[in-house]
């Protein structure tokens, strides 16, 4: 049985890492999912994966028994607008949304291609992964996560309703906005950021083994959004083309400057480049912590972890029992080494009591 107040019978237009991560999400509240895909062979994984049955008479078929309450259209921003105009043509659903990193763009070609606007609430779920295809998919991708939704004056108040109970049930935080104002945002946050990475990989692949042998989590962190799909991501980069640049000129100026300054040497040239760093702080720091709360500076505890099965669950058993809540964690490991460290993240207050209570078992926690 489907959990109240939320969307009953779902179809997903797209399985792929963000489609079927939706249909799992909504297999586990207990709604009907039926998936659909132009490509055969991520539909056939979506459904092996449980994430919902194919949709009778495949990429032209129709939900049997009517409209579904929602359908979801998970392909790329291009896509979005014909892909609604199809589904509508068809009455695959009586409401329907996407999940397109940019927004501006499908809702300008739904309205120039006549789609019914009313029934259609554009949407963004603000998590992702840097891999692609319905085997990446996680019914969890979007846990605390926020959701953006760009409601026009034209969408039915009903359809508004549908959509928010979808991204609350798949556990993400609706944030409503108007679709110009979203493209700028991720255009700062996600699309250049995404080319930045893509430019700091894009030097390794003339690094030499010394090089590669030295790399650290450092380089790892940086480059890691770098391993997307580059035929999704060209799709995003070209749909939010001005705001990205925008955001990648004033980059490249900071870097341009940077270097002159470095080669320039002088003790007053430092100073400047430690003015980057210093904003770089200072950006940084204004990140919200999860759930989208005030950026969270919690205490770090380390512990020293011999590599031994069931370690990990004994320290998250003993942080249970000293009433200690994790906000995070993370394992620092040792390369060639049985060891590793494990950073627990906690709240300020509650890190010495931890450190102690794993002291007492006979970890080792410096400090
Ligand atoms: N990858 C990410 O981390 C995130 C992606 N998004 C957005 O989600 C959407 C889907 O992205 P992913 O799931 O990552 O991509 P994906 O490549 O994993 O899946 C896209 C699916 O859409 C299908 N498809 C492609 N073109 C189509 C078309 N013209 N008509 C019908 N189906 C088509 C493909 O066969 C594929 O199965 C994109 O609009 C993307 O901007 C949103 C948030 C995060
Ligand atoms: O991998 C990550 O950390 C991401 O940030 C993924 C992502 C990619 C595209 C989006 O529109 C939203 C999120």
């Amino acid at each position: 049985m489907v959990e109240e107040g939320i969307p009953g019978r779902v179809v997903i237009v797209g399985t792929g890492l963000i489609g079927t991560s939706i249909a799992l999400a909504m297999r586990e509240r207990g709604a009907e999912v039926l998936l659909t895909d132009r490509d055969e062979v991520s539909l056939r994984m979506a459904v092996e994966l449980g994430a919902g049955e194919a949709l009778p008479g495949g990429a032209s078929g129709e939900p049997g028994g009517g409209p579904a309450d929602l359908a979801v259209l998970a392909v790329p921003p291009a896509a979005v607008a014909v892909t609604l105009l199809d589904a509508q043509k068809r009455g695959l659903a009586s409401v329907y949304t996407d999940v397109a990193s940019v927004k501006a763009l499908p809702l300008r070609q739904a309205a120039e291609l006549g789609c019914d606007l009313t029934s259609y609430v554009a949407g963004h779920p603000l998590a992702g992964r840097e891999r692609s295809g319905p085997a990446a998919a996680r019914a969890d991708l979007f846990l605390g996560r926020p959701w953006a939704l760009c409601p026009t004056e034209e969408s039915a108040p009903g359809a508004v309703e549908a959509v928010t109970a979808l991204a609350r049930a798949c556990g993400g935080e609706p944030v409503v906005v108007d679709a110009a104002e979203h493209d700028g945002a991720v255009a700062l946050v996600s699309h250049a950021p995404h080319v930045v990475s893509a430019a700091v990989a894009a030097r390794l692949t003339g690094a030499g083994d010394v090089a590669l042998g030295l790399a650290g989590q450092g380089v790892r962190d940086v480059t890691r959004i770098a391993a997307s799909d580059p035929r999704l991501w060209i799709g995003i980069l070209s749909a939010n083309a001005e705001p990205v640049a925008d955001v990648l000129e004033a980059v490249a100026t900071d870097l341009a400057v940077a270097a002159s300054l470095l080669r320039d040497g002088s003790e007053g040239a430092a100073g400047h480049v430690a003015d980057l760093l210093l904003r770089g702080n200072a950006g940084r720091s204004r990140i919200p912590g999860k759930h989208g709360g005030e950026p969270s500076s919690y205490a770090v505890v380390q512990v020293v972890i011999p590599d031994r099965p069931g370690e990990l669950a004994m320290i998250f058993q003993a942080a249970g029992i000293a009433g200690v809540n994790i906000e995070d964690v993370t394992i620092e490991h040792s390369p060639g080494r049985p060891l590793g460290v494990l950073e627990i993240s906690v709240r300020p207050e509650a890190a010495e009591r931890l450190a102690e209570e794993l002291r007492a078992r006979g970890w080792s926690v410096p400090g």
